[in-house]
């Protein structure tokens, strides 16, 4: 599974022996990443794509081709970009005619979906909090959206309170504006696709198939009791039991239909939500698993990248203050903490303040890890693998060398109670260079 992930979002190719399977991680930046105005100001652009829509939609596909660079391994929550903010030369900026400035990573989507109060919105929390997916609520979208002054504004309130569906180009845009925005390409989309037609116009638009849907199912008295007591205070128009038996009779006449078609592709995850908010986060996790060892290779080879580019502040970010290592430069000895690191760092420097840019991109090293495996065990996580460093001689003939190197991680929470790993110890054998 993890390897199956790992094509997507890294490169895989042949080792210089034909069947050495190496895998680079992508690292770095992301590229402009692409916004979508919605268009033209009339309602009419509301209900049918334009041939100017058609324009922008397949603009928006190329977009996710040309534009989508790594999210580095961060965790965050973003569940509001309002349309009104994207301005057009944003949009003409991001037209997907420049290069990217590194290869695209293909989104990851998780549709979440479930009756109305089911409990998607509170374990997509602690999934954003535990394996650093963004959240983009389609409801949280609109809402903000609705709020924003747009000139959807009114149609999106009447569609709320009515539990009916709003139109797709108005959602799907939103949704694609969020994800650019975002710089990230891990994402739960909590309450979408909300009938078939939401489906075809998201796979249409963007081009992308979901990982799996989460569903979360959950009878509608207990989801009904759970509405009329968060309605007490969230102020949402439609947490009335008015609304609610509206927005239950479309949950089941045109949500449920889009829950078996994804489960006639066998995409389907599903979680009884009837339980404490605990035992249903327990009871998901292990869907998780696999992105949280893809998080650890793409930390690691972000490492890597940071020490052949001479990042010390990169590198730094990663790593625990405390850092140990057993590596070849200390002599069999246990080095302790960044210093012994960063004379390596400080090293390099004059060289390369030295060289001009060009030159300087030509010498870098490049390391690529090959046979990958990652264990985790709790708050602590193995990573194991071959480093092929490849790199130039004084005399301008490249070589390349391989180190075995462990790194061991811990998972740590940052100031806002996310979790994020940092690098506490490693070892690096020595190794000949050919
Ligand atoms: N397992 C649970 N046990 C008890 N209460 C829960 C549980 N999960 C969520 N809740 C509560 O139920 C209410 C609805 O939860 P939540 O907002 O996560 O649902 P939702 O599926 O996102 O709803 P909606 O689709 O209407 O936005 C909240 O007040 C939340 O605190
Ligand atoms: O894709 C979507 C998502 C939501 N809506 C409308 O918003 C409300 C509230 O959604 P929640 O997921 O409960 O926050 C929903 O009843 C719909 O009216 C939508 O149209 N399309």
């Amino acid at each position: 599974m993890l390897q199956a992930l790992l094509r997507r979002s890294v490169y895989a190719g042949n080792g210089p022996s034909g069947d050495l399977k190496i895998v680079r991680a992508l690292s770095g930046a992301l590229g402009a990443a692409p916004v979508y105005p919605l268009g033209t100001s009339t309602a009419q652009d509301c209900v049918g794509l334009t041939s100017a829509s058609h324009e922008d939609s397949h603009r928006t596909k190329l977009g996710w081709a040309a534009s989508w660079g790594l999210a580095a391994a961060g965790f965050t929550t973003l569940c509001s970009t309002p349309l009104s903010i994207v301005q057009a030369e944003d949009a003409a900026s991001t037209s997907g005619e420049q290069p990217p400035a590194k290869s695209p990573l293909k989104p990851i989507v998780i549709f979440v979906l479930g009756g109305p109060g089911s409990g998607k919105g509170t374990q997509c929390e602690n999934i954003v909090r535990e394996y650093g997916f963004v959240h983009l609520s389609a409801g949280d979208l609109l809402r903000a959206e609705m709020k924003s002054g747009s000139q959807y504004g009114d149609m999106i309130a009447t569609m709320i309170k009515e539990g009916k569906i709003v139109p797709s180009e108005v959602t799907v845009r939103l949704l694609q504006n969020a994800m650019a925005a975002s710089g990230k390409n891990k994402f739960l989309i909590d309450g979408f696709p909300r009938n078939d037609e939401n489906r075809a116009a998201f796979e249409r638009e963007t081009g992308i198939q979901p990982e799996f849907v989460l569903f979360f199912d959950c009878p509608e008295e207990v989801m009904e009791a759970r509405l009329l007591d968060r309605g007490k205070s969230s102020g949402r128009s439609d947490d009335n039991m008015e609304s609610i038996r509206k927005r239950f009779k479309t949950f089941v006449n045109q949500s449920v239909p889009v829950v078996d078609h994804y489960d006639g592709l066998g995409k389907v995850k599903k979680v009884s939500a009837t339980r404490s908010k605990e035992d249903v986060f327990r009871s998901i996790q292990p869907f998780f698993t696999e992105f949280q060892q893809a998080n650890l290779l793409e930390a690691t080879q972000m490492l890597l990248d940071a020490i052949d580019g001479g990042d010390y502040e990169a590198y730094a970010k990663l790593c625990d203050e405390k850092l140990t290592a057993f590596e070849p430069e200390a002599q069999g000895h246990l080095a302790e903490g960044l210093g012994f690191h960063k004379f390596y760092f400080d090293l390099k420097k004059p060289v390369a303040d030295a060289a001009s840019p060009e030159s300087l991109a030509l010498i870098r090293p490049k390391s690529t890890i090959s046979s990958p495996k990652v264990s985790v065990y709790g708050d602590v996580a193995v990573v194991t693998y071959v480093r092929l460093q490849q790199d130039v001689g004084s005399s301008k003939t490249g070589f390349t060398s391989a180190h075995q190197e462990t790194r061991v991680w811990q998972r740590k929470r940052d100031g806002k109670g996310l979790a994020e790993w940092k690098h506490v110890h490693f070892h690096r054998s020595a190794a000949p260079s050919v």
